[in-house]
């Protein structure tokens, strides 16, 4: 009951949107679409779910012909499309009625599914949805998806605007329908989330960049790398990046993530380069690669 597309290829008129897509995400497997804004993501939801027509390539999802057996498909998996997706102007529970009764359901029949997730919004089921918080939104979109018992999930963006502690209960919940034996496919752009997942693909620009588990990917990480900080972080970044032994320089969090060119490099000639050029309160130390600095070296080829 997974996913497996195909060469997949999608232009709007002469727009790219993705070139040559080829994954598979096994069954029951929590698998992320990792990638910026504009690399294809929603794209490749659309045609999976049966929304949008590739103009080559095949794709099954749940065993199931995207083209041939497009119904079958909508009947038997959910979808939490990346913009709001629900009635505003209906309640909590009218929404999730109404998600319950176009597939053929009740909100009774398949309640044990969705429990966990409504009880946290149950308080609020005389509320417009249009007035909840970004949380609860996601928690009654979620619910809509699953009411009628999917053994696909596909989340587009699932947590793009949620808070960080609504994040973490989302991806909790995400862990606990794994369990139930769905197979979920979530694109998110971020990064730390990656690693929450069993496998990734990293995709920019409508092509994918690598395939594999997230610690995988960090460990293909060529470089040894080091977090750099100093007083002034504009002037630190504008410096590193005019300085001729750099690799790579980017800001991440309070550091500037740096990696050198050079096979033998030195911390203290760094350090003397960033006080030569008038920076105080530098701080060089090596640290580890995550899926950021991953992605970042994979998008530069
Ligand atoms: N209807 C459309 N007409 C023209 N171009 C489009 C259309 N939809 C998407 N695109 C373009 O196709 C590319 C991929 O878009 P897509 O929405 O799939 O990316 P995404 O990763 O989901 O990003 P986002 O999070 O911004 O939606 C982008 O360059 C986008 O501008």
């Amino acid at each position: 009951m997974g996913i497996s597309l195909s060469n997949i290829d999608k232009s709007y008129k002469k727009q790219i949107a993705v070139r040559n897509i080829t994954f598979d995400v096994n069954p029951g497997e929590l698998f992320g679409l990792i990638g910026p804004d504009g690399a294809g993501k929603t794209t490749i939801f659309r045609i999976l779910t049966t929304l949008l027509l590739p103009d080559n390539g095949k794709a099954t999802v749940a065993g199931l012909d995207i083209i041939k057996d497009y119904k079958a498909i909508r009947n038997s998996v959910g979808y939490m499309p990346g913009r709001f997706s629900l009635y505003q102007d209906l309640t909590v529970e009218e929404n999730l009625n109404f998600f319950a009764t176009i597939f053929g359901t009740t909100i009774a029949e398949n309640y044990d599914l969705i429990k966990d997730i409504y009880e946290q919004i149950a308080p609020f089921k005389d509320r417009r949805a249009g007035k909840l918080s970004g949380g609860m939104k996601q928690k009654l979109a979620l619910s809509c998806a699953l009411i009628h018992k999917p053994k696909v999930l596909f989340l587009d963006e699932p947590t793009t605007g949620v808070d960080p502690v609504s994040r973490k209960e989302f991806w909790e919940m995400l862990k606990r329908l794994q369990k139930r034996g769905i197979t979920i496919l979530v694109s998110t752009p971020y990064m730390d989330e990656a690693a929450l997942c069993d496998r990734i693909a990293l995709i920019q620009d409508g092509e994918i960049l690598a395939i594999d588990m997230p610690q995988a990917v960090v460990n293909k990480f060529p470089k040894d790398i080091y977090n750099v900080k100093a007083d002034n972080m504009y002037k630190l970044i504008q410096t590193l990046q005019r300085y001729e032994h750099t690799y790579s320089v980017f800001p991440f969090g309070e550091f500037v993530h740096y990696t050198d060119k050079r096979v033998i490099f030195k911390t203290a000639e760094l350090q003397q380069h960033l006080e030569s050029s008038g920076l105080n309160g530098i701080t060089i130390a090596p640290t580890h690669a995550d899926i950021e600095d991953a992605f970042m070296e994979l998008a530069k080829k």
